[in-house]
């Protein structure tokens, strides 16, 4: 799926391995988990064939780091600049009990305190074995005044969505960016993609299971208040050049995400949000 040859040009890239043989591959550009596979070596991420590689672009796929401003809500570029940095490999090992581990970070510089002007710490925390994949995120105010900062693990999910289903997404309210931004709550128990669909379901506090006719994955998150669902289709892809036409039909974005009520953080504090993912093999 990666292509080596364009990565050495712009990034730089960690492979690690569970006991078991599950794997990820990290790129530093982002601290962006591009491909995440278990044993049975099947990818579970959907990497978008035009993806461009280029260090001034957000890798398209995966699960970009979004920090410290979700989308548009605010003056910084779109989805903020973590997803836009080169983060530091803290560590890349194997535990006791197998599972791998790779740690990455980011701290503020002079680039960035001309957008955000705070001083703040990153961690990435990916743990990975068998049929499970954890990120968290560990946000750290290192300086003297508090700061407020949304942000997401924009995950895209591999499936076929013609054949996929969301459950556990009921009764929650939600943002249909879709829709005029309108709040609604969600009526429907399952949720088909027949269409675009951006919605940032708010308080989310309950797994969220995307099923498909091979595998379900369960989506389950702590830390984050909030959850987006996000699908481009057609129209979307046509809009999206690191997207081709019919890429819409590979993947669905959970969102593990704090959109709504932004973290505000005092001085030597740490927030930390995670999203877990669990693969369930259909028989
Ligand atoms: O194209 P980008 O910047 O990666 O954003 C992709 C999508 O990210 C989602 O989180 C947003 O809800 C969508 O509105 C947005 O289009």
């Amino acid at each position: 799926m990666l292509n080596p040859e364009n990565l050495q040009e712009t990034n730089d890239f960690i492979i690690a391995i569970a006991a078991d043989g599950a794997r990820v591959e990290v790129a530093l550009h982002g601290a962006h988990v591009c491909s995440w596979r278990g044993p049975d070596g099947v990818e579970r991420l959907f990497m978008s064939p035009l993806n461009s590689w280029r260090s001034d672009a957000a890798i398209r796929g995966g699960i970009p780091v979004i920090f410290p401003q979700f989308a548009s809500e605010g003056p910084l570029p779109k989805h903020g600049f973590a997803r836009l940095s080169t983060w530091a490999l803290l560590e890349s090992s194997r535990q006791l009990d197998g599972s791998g581990l790779v740690r990455l970070g980011l701290a503020d510089s002079e680039q960035t305190r001309q957008v955000f002007p705070h001083a703040f710490t990153l961690e990435l925390r990916i743990t990975f074995s068998g049929q499970s994949l954890n990120t968290e995120l560990v946000v750290t105010n290192t300086g003297k005044q508090p700061f407020a900062f949304t942000c997401a693990l924009h995950t895209y999910l591999n499936v076929h969505v013609a054949e996929a289903a969301l459950y556990g997404l009921q009764g929650y309210r939600y943002r249909d960016s879709v829709d005029n931004r309108r709040i609604k709550i969600a009526e429907e128990e399952i949720l088909h993609i027949a269409e675009e669909v951006d919605r940032v379901y708010f308080a989310v506090d309950k797994p969220i299971t995307l099923g498909g006719r091979k595998q379900s994955m369960i989506a389950t998150q702590a830390g984050f208040a909030d959850a987006v669902v996000w699908n481009p289709w057609e129209n979307g892809c046509a809009k999206i050049a690191d997207l081709k036409l019919d890429s819409y039909r590979h993947f669905v974005c959970i969102e593990a995400a704090t959109v709504e009520h932004p973290v505000l953080l005092a001085p030597d504090t740490s927030w930390s949000g995670a999203q877990n993912l669990e693969c369930v093999l259909v028989a």
